[in-house]
C-alpha cells in the first residue's frame, strides 16, 4: 500500500497524513467480498491521498478508471445542473459516486482521506479471489475422499491467482511434474529466460536478487507458494534468482501449460440490444455483483448471486432455464457463466455491461430496485 501518498493530480497537494485502517477497508464494497490475501495483494498498489479543503477529487465529464472511496472527511458532489450533495467520510461503503464518465466534480469541503483503486486492476482481483472461492468449494464437494484435495487447495490459494485467473486451474493440476529437489540446488537464476513456473510442495527457497556486485536477499518462501511466474506472465527475463534454503519437492508447470492457464475460456454471450426481447420472454438474468451492488439497482426482475457465493446458490437455477449473468464490467459474469456451464446449466453472459452502468443504460435497464428470489429455477418477488 502506499499509503499516504499524494496524488499526481496537480489539484492536490499534501496535508498531515492520516491513520490508515486496514478493518475498514475489509468492510467497502465491493472489497469486502475478497480474500483476505486477494485484498492485501491489490492494497498493494493502491494509493491512501490525503486531500486539502477546497482541492477537487474528480471532475464531472472525466473518465478516470479509479474507485474512490472517502476514508475520512466531508466532499461536496456537485452535478452539472448544479445541484450538490454533501458526503461524510465512512457514511457510506461504496465508492464515491461511481459513473464512468464521472457525472458529480467531487470537492473536498474539509482536510479528507480517499483511497484511490485501479478499477481494472480490482475488478480481476475480486473476480479471480471469488473464482477460487467457487473452485475450493467445489473441488472439496466432488473430491472429498481424494488425497491430491489438500494440494489442490493450497495451489488455489497461491500467489499465482494474484497474476492469472483461476478458471482453468483443474485442467492444470494433472499436469504438474514433481520435481525432487536439495539444499543448494539453484532453481532459478536472475537473467536467464523461463520455460517453467514452480509451486513448493516441500521445503524452503531464498529469492535474491543482485545489482551492483551486491546480492540482495528478497524473501525466504515456503510450502504453497508459487514462482518463476514472473518472466513467464511478462514474456521476459527471470527478475531473481531462487534457491532451495532446504531438501524439498517442487511441482513444476511448464510453459505450454501455464498459458493455457491465462487463456479466457469462451463464454456464449448475448448482445445489450436483445436484453429486453429476452427479459419479455420470461428468461431470468442473474446479478453476480455483491448483495450491496444489486440492492442500489439491477435488471428487471434480475437474481441475485454474488459470485463469491454462486457455488451454494447455484443449486437453486434450474438445469432446464436459460439464464443470463451479467455485472458491472462482464468479467465476474463470464466467470460465473463459463463456471456454470461446465456443471450443465445453460447459460449466456450479457455482453458490453460497461454500456448498462453509463447513465443511458441506468435510465433504459436498471431501475428495478425490488428483490427476487429463485422459486422453482424462476424469479419470483422476494422480501427485503
Ligand atoms: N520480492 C520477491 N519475493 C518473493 N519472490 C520473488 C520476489 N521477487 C521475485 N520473486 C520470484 O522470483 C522469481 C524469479 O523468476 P521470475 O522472474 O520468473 O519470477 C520471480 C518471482 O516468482
Amino acid at each position: 500500500m502506499q499509503a499516504q501518498k499524494t496524488t499526481s493530480s496537480p489539484t492536490t497537494t499534501q496535508v498531515p497524513p492520516v491513520e490508515f485502517d486496514l478493518n475498514l477497508t475489509r468492510t467497502l464494497v465491493p472489497l469486502k467480498d475478497m480474500s483476505e490475501s486477494h485484498l492485501l495483494a491489490l492494497l498493494d498498489d493502491a494509493v491512501v491521498e490525503t486531500v486539502c479543503a477546497g482541492q477537487t477529487l474528480f471532475t464531472a465529464g472525466n473518465y478516470d478508471a479509479q474507485h474512490v472511496y472517502l476514508l475520512h472527511g466531508d466532499v461536496s458532489l456537485a452535478a452539472e445542473d448544479d445541484t450538490c450533495t454533501r458526503i461524510k467520510g465512512r457514511s457510506s461503503l461504496f465508492p464515491i459516486a461511481h459513473q464512468q464518465p464521472r457525472q458529480f466534480t467531487a470537492v473536498a469541503e474539509t482536510d479528507c482521506s480517499v483511497l484511490r483503486i485501479d478499477s481494472e486492476r480490482l475488478d480481476k482481483m475480486l473476480t479471480w479471489s471469488q473464482v477460487a472461492d467457487y473452485l475450493q468449494l467445489i473441488i472439496s464437494r466432488e473430491r472429498d475422499l481424494d488425497e491430491d484435495v489438500d494440494w489442490m487447495m493450497i495451489v488455489l490459494k497461491s500467489n499465482l491467482f494474484f497474476k492469472v485467473p483461476p478458471l482453468n486451474v483443474e485442467q492444470i493440476f494433472s499436469r504438474l511434474t514433481p520435481q525432487v529437489v536439495y539444499a543448494g540446488d539453484v532453481i532459478i537464476r536472475q537473467g536467464e529466460m523461463g520455460d517453467q513456473c514452480y509451486f513448493i510442495k516441500e521445503g524452503e527457497a531464498d529469492v535474491t536478487r543482485h545489482s551492483d556486485n551486491k546480492r540482495q536477499h528478497l524473501a525466504t518462501i515456503s510450502v504453497g507458494r508459487c514462482f518463476g511466474e514472473d518472466a513467464l506472465v511478462n514474456e521476459t527475463v527471470r527478475n531473481a534468482t531462487v534457491m532451495m534454503r532446504t531438501d524439498g519437492v517442487l511441482m513444476r508447470l511448464d510453459k505450454q501449460d501455464f498459458y493455457r492457464l491465462l487463456k479466457e475460456p469462451s463464454v456464449a454471450t448475448l448482445a445489450l440490444s436483445e436484453l429486453e426481447a429476452h427479459i419479455a420472454k420470461g428468461i431470468v438474468a442473474v446479478d453476480v455483483r455483491s448483495e450491496e451492488e444489486y440492492s442500489e439497482m439491477h435488471l428487471p426482475q434480475a437474481v441475485n448471486i454474488p459470485l463469491n457465493i454462486l457455488a451454494i446458490k447455484s443449486r437453486l437455477l434450474a438445469k432446464d432455464n436459460l439464464y443470463i449473468f451479467y455485472c458491472d464490467t462482464g468479467r465476474r459474469s463470464r466467470a460465473a457463466a463459463h463456471l456454470l456451464a461446465q456443471h450443465g446449466y445453460n447459460t449466456l453472459a450479457l455482453e458490453n455491461c460497461p454500456q448498462l452502468f453509463t447513465p443511458a443504460g441506468v435510465q433504459q435497464f436498471l431501475k428495478d430496485t425490488n428483490n427476487y428470489v429463485l422459486r422453482d429455477g424462476v424469479a419470483v418477488l422476494g422480501q427485503r
